[in-house]
């Protein structure tokens, strides 16, 4: 679409996008589809690259700068034919012949992202920018995995894709939050401007194996805790929300959106709502005894819900937890502490996604449930952390 300047200026037309290769349909493409992804040593990506290679028809190219990230995620696929690991900084420019980009270089968590602001927020705009210049020149299809922290600290919940958010822009977490709303943007003007094709998956706090055990998210951090018979440290005020996606659910939400037609931003992230305090209730009360707990009880005739309701539950898992104390099963002290300490600036009070789209237009939902996620994420700490089950 041609348009004159105001001033009279050179006519400025909108260049056509850019045709796929014509190599697309050679054999060659139609027997591989070459991925790209940016962090995949990191926690999501680790998982990503293992549901990618599930597909003996991708070929898959991971870059990371190892800043969070960790070779042992991605151990069983090294000197794998189909995969390949190159040290990079997304900060410079990279050259591959990809089909697609999943771009997920980023510190997640706040104590790495706030470790190194200008780090973080050039990793967001010059990071995102050189991935969309290579999308550019090789004709790939662009994921961004953005975040529930483009709003902010929301004053609209739960919180839709059209809520344009209520972000500090000269925070402590700006770096982030406005780091990935910068990068929101280089996907649509490249999209706009360029015809790119670009998937924008905005993630809700994400959880389970591979975590950096020490990097100071709330799950990793109560998990760590309780198996090291740690206070769990509620930072105030403890009735903050969050909802919790367990990562498998997660990695399928984004390969979906990947292979869907819809650009998005497309929340992905659990509904299931819990604040600070309650997600330390839930992870004393699923550690504080081994598992079984549910057939003793039945064995009991109890049901647990019926226990729950008039608010028994509590007595018998103290009982319970004292009788395997003794009998050396139990994972962790159910005395363990709750200890409330000092936030960090800017931390948004409560966060819920509406994943209305996500279900609509990508067929997703989550199903894994935090009770049942958190067991897994404790077996893959207690092996990490050499904390042997008592028996
Ligand atoms: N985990 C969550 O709860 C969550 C929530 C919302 C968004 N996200 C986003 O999902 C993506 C992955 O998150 P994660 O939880 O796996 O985090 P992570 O820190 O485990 O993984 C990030 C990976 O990117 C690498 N990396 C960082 N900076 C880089 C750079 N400049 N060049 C190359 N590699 C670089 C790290 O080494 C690491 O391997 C990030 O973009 C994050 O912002 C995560
Ligand atoms: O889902 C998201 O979009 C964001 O979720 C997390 O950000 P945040 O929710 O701040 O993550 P945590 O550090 O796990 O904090 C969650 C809540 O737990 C609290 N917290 C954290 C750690 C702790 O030990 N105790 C504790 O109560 C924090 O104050 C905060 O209210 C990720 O770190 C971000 O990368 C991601 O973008």
């Amino acid at each position: 679409m041609a348009n004159n300047s105001s001033n009279g200026g050179e006519k400025t037309t909108t260049k056509p996008p850019p045709q796929p290769s014509p190599l697309r349909n050679s054999k060659f493409f139609q027997s591989n589809m070459r991925i790209l992804v940016t962090g995949g040593a990191g926690f999501i990506g680790s998982h990503l690259v293992d549901k990618l290679m599930e597909n003996k028809k991708n070929e898959v190219i991971v870059v990371d700068n190892f800043f969070t990230g960790s070779k042992d995620n991605l151990r069983k696929w090294i000197g794998h034919p189909r995969f390949e690991l190159i040290r990079h900084d997304v900060t410079e420019p990279l050259l591959v012949e990809v089909d697609q980009i999943y771009h997920l270089a980023c510190p997640a968590s706040p104590i790495f992202y706030k470790y190194n602001p200008v780090k973080t927020i050039k990793t967001n705009v010059i990071g995102t920018l050189n991935m969309l210049g290579l999308a550019k020149r090789v004709g790939a299809r662009i994921l961004l995995t953005s975040t529930s922290e483009v709003y902010g600290d929301p004053l609209v919940h739960p919180q839709p894709e059209s809520y344009w958010g209520n972000v500090n822009p000269i925070g402590v977490r700006s770096c982030y939050d406005e780091g990935k709303r910068v990068a929101e943007t280089l996907m649509f003007d490249y999209h706009r401007q360029h015809g790119i094709e670009i998937r924008i998956a905005r993630i809700f706090n994400t959880y389970g194996p591979r975590m950096n055990i020490d990097d100071g998210r709330v799950v990793s951090n109560f998990i760590a805790q309780a198996l090291r018979d740690e206070p769990l440290t509620v930072q105030l005020p403890g009735t903050q929300t969050r909802s919790f996606c367990f990562v498998s659910d997660m990695v399928d939400g984004l390969i979906r959106l990947m292979e869907g037609e819809h650009t998005g931003p497309i929340n992905i992230g659990n509904p299931g709502e819990f604040t600070m305090l309650e997600l330390a209730e839930t992870v004393k009360e699923e550690f504080g005894l081994a598992s079984g707990k549910q057939d003793q009880l039945h064995r009991w005739g109890w049901g647990w819900g019926h226990l729950k309701k008039y608010g028994m539950h509590k007595i018998v898992i103290k009982h319970e937890s004292r009788m395997k104390l003794a009998e050396g099963i139990l994972l962790i002290n159910p005395e363990v502490e709750i200890k409330k300490v000092e936030n960090t600036p800017d931390d948004p009070r409560q966060r819920k996604p509406d994943i209305t789209k996500a279900k609509e237009l990508l067929g997703w939902e989550p199903k894994i449930k935090l009770r049942e996620g958190l067991p897994l994420m404790e077996e893959d700490f207690r092996l990490r952390l050499g904390v042997a089950k008592k028996k």
